[in-house]
């Protein structure tokens, strides 16, 4: 390599870094008027169909080496500075720093937006409901544990809107100060991770040590990185914040282990064109009503996604997700039908990642 070739290379990144500066610094000068716009009209800060529109353009007029993911991943920081220049908001999210909750949220809100860590779901949709954060991130189910039912009875108790999905792949490690594996006594994790990580802890003749079920994977790193002879099954980012050494990487029975979290806030989204909505139904207690429910759906074109039935306080009632916005003309009528068994949680951009 020649220093000369290097240094010539190097000038030219420095000249784009300027220019690249100087235009995003002229964008933020624009979404600066949005956001005045905004604060005259009461206007929503977070518009997550807008951002995929432009995202979809870009795309279309890429002819670079960026793909899809890049420019999604450039943008989406990008966006997330701008809502920070049109209005600081709270994210309150099911803590603690470092869980997948936290990751999904940050994926979202970026680097510089101001986080809340909540120890309960109800405590995260008490924050938004009470102003006191615009954003609350919440699990709402897993590939391999189903849904999330303290989500559903928030999201039944609470009149907060969905406004977004997210979907992670999750990656569990065995993080451990032992430097070998025959040492580890036992091992803190969060029961569900245990439960994804089965096959892991038979194979390595783990079942035998003590599992200790507590309520966070940070949690867990923290308390191995204290104790010998300790281990914690969590996600990398913990072991890292812990200074945890990871001793093994991808330890989850499932390659394709997904969570899929939403975005709740106090707004509704506008149509994006690819939209997804969720709803509660609870029917009456009478032979063939969820049948018929469903019939009218699949009468309308309308194509349900996902149907999960849960307990409430005795009451069955159905968790449905099915393609389109409540505002589109079939969704708009079916909707209007079954109003009275139909509680709306939300219309929102439809995630590529599906679980
Ligand atoms: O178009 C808007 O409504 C904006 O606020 C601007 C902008 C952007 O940076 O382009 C920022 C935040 C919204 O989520 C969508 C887009």
């Amino acid at each position: 390599m020649s220093e000369a070739g290097l240094k010539e290379l190097r000038d030219k990144l420095d000249t784009i870094d300027n220019r690249l500066l100087d235009l995003v610094n002229e964008r933020m000068d624009i979404v600066h008027q949005v956001g005045l716009l905004k604060a005259q009209s009461g206007g929503s800060i977070y518009r997550p169909e807008r951002e995929k529109a432009i995202i979809d353009r870009l795309e279309s007029l890429n002819n670079g080496r960026l793909n899809r993911a890049a420019i999604e991943a450039l943008f989406l920081e990008i966006f997330a500075i701008s809502r920070n220049i049109e209005l600081p908001e709270n994210v309150a999210y099911l803590g603690p720093e470092g869980s997948f909750t936290h990751q999904a949220a940050e994926g979202r809100f970026g680097a510089m937006s101001s986080y809340v860590s909540i120890s309960s779901i109800k405590g995260i949709f008490r924050e938004v409901h009470t102003g006191k954060a615009k954003f609350g991130v919440v699990p709402i189910e897993n590939s391999s544990n189903g849904i999330v039912t303290d989500t559903i009875n928030c999201l039944k108790e609470y009149d907060l809107k969905i406004v977004a999905e997210v979907v992670l792949d999750i990656h569990h490690t065995l993080a451990s100060t032992c430097d070998k594996i025959e040492n580890i006594k036992r091992i803190y994790s969060k029961d569900i991770a245990f439960e994804q990580c089965r096959k892991f802890l038979t194979n390595f003749g783990l079942n035998e040590v003590e599992l200790i079920p507590i309520e966070s994977t940070t949690k867990a790193a923290k308390l191995a990185a204290r104790e010998p002879n300790s281990a914690a099954i969590c996600p990398h980012v913990g072991a890292k914040l812990n200074n945890l050494p990871i001793l093994f990487e991808n330890i989850e029975d499932k390659d394709n282990n997904k969570t899929r979290f939403f975005i709740i806030s106090n707004f509704e989204n506008a149509q994006s064109g690819n939209d997804k909505t969720s709803i509660l139904v609870e029917l009456p207690d009478r032979q063939g009503t969820l049948v018929e429910f469903l019939t009218d759906f699949n009468n309308s074109d309308i194509n349900l996604t996902k149907i999960k039935s849960h307990i409430v306080e005795g009451n069955s009632i159905f968790f449905i997700d099915f393609d389109g916005h409540q505002l589109d003309d079939n969704v708009k009528d079916v909707l209007q039908r079954h109003k009275d068994t139909i509680k709306i949680l939300g219309s929102y951009v439809k995630e590529i990642k599906d679980i």
